[in-house]
Parts: structure tokens; sequence; C-alpha cells
């Protein structure tokens, strides 16, 4: 649970972007192929998208038959790309409304980012990127870990004290790797039962419930009695 012993919630929410706040993940198949094109990898075809999603950064990259050194080069390009496309990105529905609700529960708000700043900007707008008090954009696929902790070093917050919130194994990967507590959402590029696998404190299936969270609302699932068994999460094409 995220709220402290002392009862006081976090200090800092750290969220990811690109399927956590923002709905890229369309237009990051429609690009996709393109690159691996360009790049020299295996290209990846319509069905084989749901098993990509159950695994995490390194076994894609290990899948695609991407050798490390071409990895930044790939995600400048990428990333070039997104800033091109950037009007075509939008937030999930709900993301504004979270956003606000954090604002208003008085918890700051970072994003944390393989994507550019600029980027990221961009998409949320002007009214949305208000609300985010500190950037650590332009981290390397397997860099947020570094970038995680200087964010808090910066800015006074003890890992415990802060709440990660991705979409992605790395994500969380990095959260871990620092010791802060992590969210998964269910609405991003991973499969959330992939996720949940790797045992996250939280699985949010809205945004608002992270809002709601941080606002201090009561439990907004109830709490199970012992032996009770959940069931399946849904997958995501809704089987
Ligand atoms: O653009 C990417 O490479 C992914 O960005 P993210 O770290 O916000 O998920």
């Amino acid at each position: 649970m995220v709220r402290q012993t002392d009862g006081t919630g976090p200090r800092l929410v750290v969220l990811d972007f690109d399927g956590t706040l923002a709905d890229s993940f369309d237009w990051f198949c429609s690009v996709m192929n393109g690159v691996a094109a360009r790049y020299r990898f295996r290209q990846v075809e319509a069905h084989e998208v749901e098993g990509l999603r159950l695994q995490g950064a390194r076994a894609i990259v290990a899948y695609l038959g991407i050798p490390r050194w071409k990895l930044p080069l790939i995600a400048r390009h990428m990333h070039r790309l997104a800033a091109r496309d950037a009007a075509q990105i939008a937030l999930f529905p709900g993301v504004p409304e979270m956003l606000a609700g954090i604002r208003q529960a008085g918890v700051p708000m970072a994003v944390l980012s393989s994507n550019r700043a600029d980027t990221v900007r961009r998409v949320l707008g002007p009214d949305n990127a208000a609300h985010i008090d500190a950037y650590a954009c332009g981290a390397s696929l397997f860099g947020k870990a570094r970038r995680l902790r200087k964010l808090l070093a910066r800015r006074g917050v003890a890992p415990a004290q802060a709440l990660c919130v991705g979409d992605e194994i790395r994500d969380l990967e990095a959260a871990r790797a620092v010791g802060c507590p992590f969210g998964a959402v269910a609405w991003g590029y991973t499969d959330p039962q992939a996720l949940a696998a790797q045992g996250p404190e939280h699985l949010f299936s809205k945004p608002q419930e992270i809002a709601r969270l941080l606002a201090g609302a009561p439990a907004h699932m109830p709490r199970l009695a012992p032996g009770t068994t959940l069931a399946p999460l849904p997958l995501p094409n809704g089987s």
C-alpha cells in the first residue's frame, strides 16, 4: 500500500509517458516496420503483436534481432518520428482529469520518459503540462533507473516516498532498482497479466484510480477475505 505508516501519501508521482499518459501504441505500430527496414531488424506481422505485448523490452529487442549498439540510433530515429507526428498522438481518455485530481490532492508530479521532453509537452498540451513539476526525459531504453535516482535526489524525495506509474516491465524494473513502489497501468503497451505477474504494488485499470488513491480516498477495491481468488484480468483483445 502506498500510503505511509504515518498516514501521509507519496511525495512525488513519477509518470511514464508512452502507454501511460499517451495513447501512442497504434502510432508506434504504424512506424515500426519502416524503422525495421531502415535499421535492418525483423519486421513484425500483425499476428505477432499480442505475443510481444506479453514480453519485456529485453525479450522484444532479442526477438527482433537488434544488437545493443543499434538501440540508441533506433531510439533517436523513433523519437524524431514521434516529434514529427506529435499532433497525431493523443492522451488516453481520463488522463487530463487524473492529472488535475493528483494536482488537487497536492502531490507533485514528474514525467520520466525515454521520449523527448518537447514531444511530451506538445502531446500533453499547455493545460496538462502545467500540472507537471519536473521532466526527466530522453532516458535510454534501459536507463530509466539512473534518471529516476537523479530525479529523486534533485527533489529530495526518498524512493519509498515516491510512486512510479508505468506500463512496461522496464518501468517496473527501474522502480525496483531504485526502491520505489510501482503502480502498473492496464491500458498501455504491455499486457496487464504480464505486468501483474511481476508483482507491482498496484495495478490500475483506469486513470481515475490513480488520482483516487493519491487523494487518500477509501480503498477503491474492497479488501479481499483470505483465500479469495481473483478472476483473471481481461486480455487486451477482450478474450
Ligand atoms: O518513446 C519511448 O521510447 C518510450 O517512451 P516512455 O519511456 O515514455 O514509455
